[in-house]
Formats: structure tokens, sequence, C-alpha cells
């Protein structure tokens, strides 16, 4: 339940913070039922708005629908297929570097990192929806061979973010054009992608995390079962760790074209990962993102109220992500706006 914040890791049901006795502020994000949303149960759809308009982010219980529970098995099929890819000489995974913000491989240091002067230290092997459902010659020879789990992830992760999309048109009482899915049309030309991320120990202070951003698309549908993500809690006006929930749940947080979409109604949230334990990375970590996203001709005003194409917003955050942070400071692209919203400017380091 939101409310006062959690300051210790403590719970039996899910991983141990990995520094043993540390007291760490938990965001309290509330948990929504995919099998109630697909039943469109008018009181678990308020919920959703509620949190949709308050904190961005919140937990999704999967266990609780059969696409739901298929979802989860798929997941642990994708960490088996990450670990062995990211696993191979980087040489190889180059092979698959297309210079591409939605399609292959990005090397790690490729952005800036949390921290004032460092880079980023996670590397992605990206797949696009577009390129699985036309069966693109394009797609990683891995990717190929593991087709059928990639296929059924990403047409599960879809299914599960226009749910959400369906029902948060229901909660704003939108109708025909305005309603969201109609800026989310099949066949329509848009960067939706799946994002496998790994981060691995690091050797190196100048590679650290995930740099404080809020997402580009519509719905991110996250996966990890290790410690890492923040969020900017709007309750306790700080960051906040999201307690990893592996058994059963999913992330789901709002991302800027849907904020914008819906007229800034909806709270896009902060968030940026850390190494858990102290300045570097420890372990390996792997998370999963379904990125839903508008079609890239759909049309909203940004932060500073210019009309951009949801192309141009992806295109141009992409370019600032990779900006020193000097240069992301002075903009409001970074963190879509919403520091003001959040009344503070919030540090990067
Ligand atoms: O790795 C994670 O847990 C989050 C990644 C993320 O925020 C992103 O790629 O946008
Ligand atoms: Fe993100």
């Amino acid at each position: 339940m939101p409310g006062s914040p959690i300051r210790s890791a403590r719970n039996a049901a899910f991983p141990a913070f990995p520094v043993k006795g540390e007291e760490v502020t938990i965001a309290p994000l509330v948990t929504i039922d995919l099998g109630q949303l697909i039943k469109r149960d008018g009181a678990e759809i308020a919920k959703l708005l509620g949190a949709c308009v308050t904190h961005g982010f919140f937990y999704l219980d999967l266990q609780t629908s059969d696409q739901g529970r298929q979802i989860l098995a798929d997941e642990q099929g994708l960490l088996r297929f990450m670990r062995e890819y990211f696993d191979q000489p980087h040489e190889v995974k180059m092979l698959d570097d297309r210079q591409s913000f939605t399609h292959g491989f990005k090397p790690i240091g490729t952005f800036s990192g949390t921290e004032t002067g460092t880079k980023d230290c996670y590397e992605t092997l990206k797949v696009s929806r577009a390129e699985m459902v036309e069966n693109s010659s394009k797609l990683p020879e891995g990717v190929k061979a593991k087709e059928a789990l990639f296929e059924s992830f990403i047409s599960l992760s879809h299914f599960i973010t226009h749910t959400l999309l369906e029902c948060l048109s229901d909660a704003l009482g939108l109708t025909d054009r305005a309603r969201l899915e109609q800026f989310h049309r099949e066949g329509e030309d848009t960067n939706t992608t799946l994002v496998m991320l790994h981060y691995p120990p690091s050797a190196s202070d100048l590679h650290v995390g995930h740099n404080k951003h809020t997402d580009i698309g519509s719905i991110t549908l996250l996966f990890s079962e290790q410690w890492g993500l923040q969020v900017w809690s709007p309750d306790t006006d700080g960051w906040a760790f999201v307690q990893p929930r592996p058994r059963g749940h999913a992330t789901i947080n709002v991302g800027d074209s849907l904020r914008f979409l819906s007229g800034k109604r909806l709270f896009s949230c902060l968030h940026r990962v850390i190494p858990p334990a102290g300045g570097r990375q420890e372990e390996d970590r792997y998370s999963i993102a379904y990125f839903l996203r508008p079609e890239n001709n759909a049309v909203y005003e940004d932060p500073d109220g210019k009309k951009v194409t949801a192309r141009q917003w992806h295109d141009g955050k992409y370019v600032m992500f990779g900006e020193p942070h000097t240069r992301q400071d002075e903009s409001p692209m970074l963190t879509g706006g919403m520091e003001p919203i959040l009344g503070r400017r919030v540090q990067v380091a």
C-alpha cells in the first residue's frame, strides 16, 4: 500500500538486499492484478489509474491469468538466453551492433552514467517488434535460433501493455479517436522494442549504472530479479529502491509519450539503476524491458509546450542520453519535464 515507505529490505518472500544489515528505503508501490484487468474489473481499473497519476510505477501480478503465467515461464527462458549471449566475447557481440537505438547490440559506455563524469555500465541487445513480426533476416542469429521463445515473449508483452492502455483509456473516460490505443495502431510504424540489459561486474569507476531518466515511450514492462533499480519517490522526495519480486511479478512504468498523450495527467516516473552494494557493480545483473511506444507519427506537446512527433522525441532523447551531464542538466529532456513537477532538481550524484 502507498503510504510510509519501508526502511528495511527484510521480506522473507523476496531476495534480500545484497549488503547485510543495511537499511534501505523501499518505494511503496501498489500491486495491480493483471487477471482482474483482463476481466475489466472496475475497482482494479480505478486502482490502476490511481497508481499512474501518483507514482507512474507499480507491480503487476502475473500469476492470475494464463497470459501472465506464460510470460513468467518465457522470462526464465530469456534469462537463460541472455546469460549465454552476453557471455560471448565482445567482438562477437559487436557483430550485432547496428548503430541503432531500436535494433541490435549496444556496448557499455555509450551513454552517461549515474555519477557526474561517468559513462553507463550496461550493454543491451534489442529486438524490435516490427522485425519480429515480419521475421526479418536482420534479426541476430541467436534470436532466430530461439524464434518461438522471442515470438511468445513479444506477443505476450504486447497483449499485456495493450490491456493496460485500454484500461487507462476507460479510466480516463476517453472515447473514439481520443483513446490511447488510437496512437498505437497495428501496422503503423513504431519504435516498440524488447531490450535485454546486462550490467557486468565493473572493473572501473568510470562506468557506473544507468543514469536517471524517464522512459521515452508509452508503457514499460520490466522484469528484474535483482536489486539496483531506484525510483524517485514522491512519498519520500528521494531515491527509493524497487524491491525485486521475481516470483510472479513485473514492474510497469508510464513513459513520457503516454504522459504527453494523456495531456500530462499521468505521471512519468524518474528512475535509474545503481550498483546496489556500493560504488561498483559486483555481480552480473540482468533485466528485460518491453518498451511499448506510440506510432512514430503521433504528435504531442513536449515539456516546453512544443509540438513534436513521437519519432522526434525518441531520437532526440536518445541523443541526449549520450550527452555529458552538464548538457543533460540544461535540458528537460532526460527527465521528461518531471523535475519541476517533483518540486526540485534531482541531483545526478
Ligand atoms: O535495468 C533496469 O532495471 C531498468 C532499465 C531502464 O530503466 C531502461 O532501460 O529504461
Ligand atoms: Fe527506464
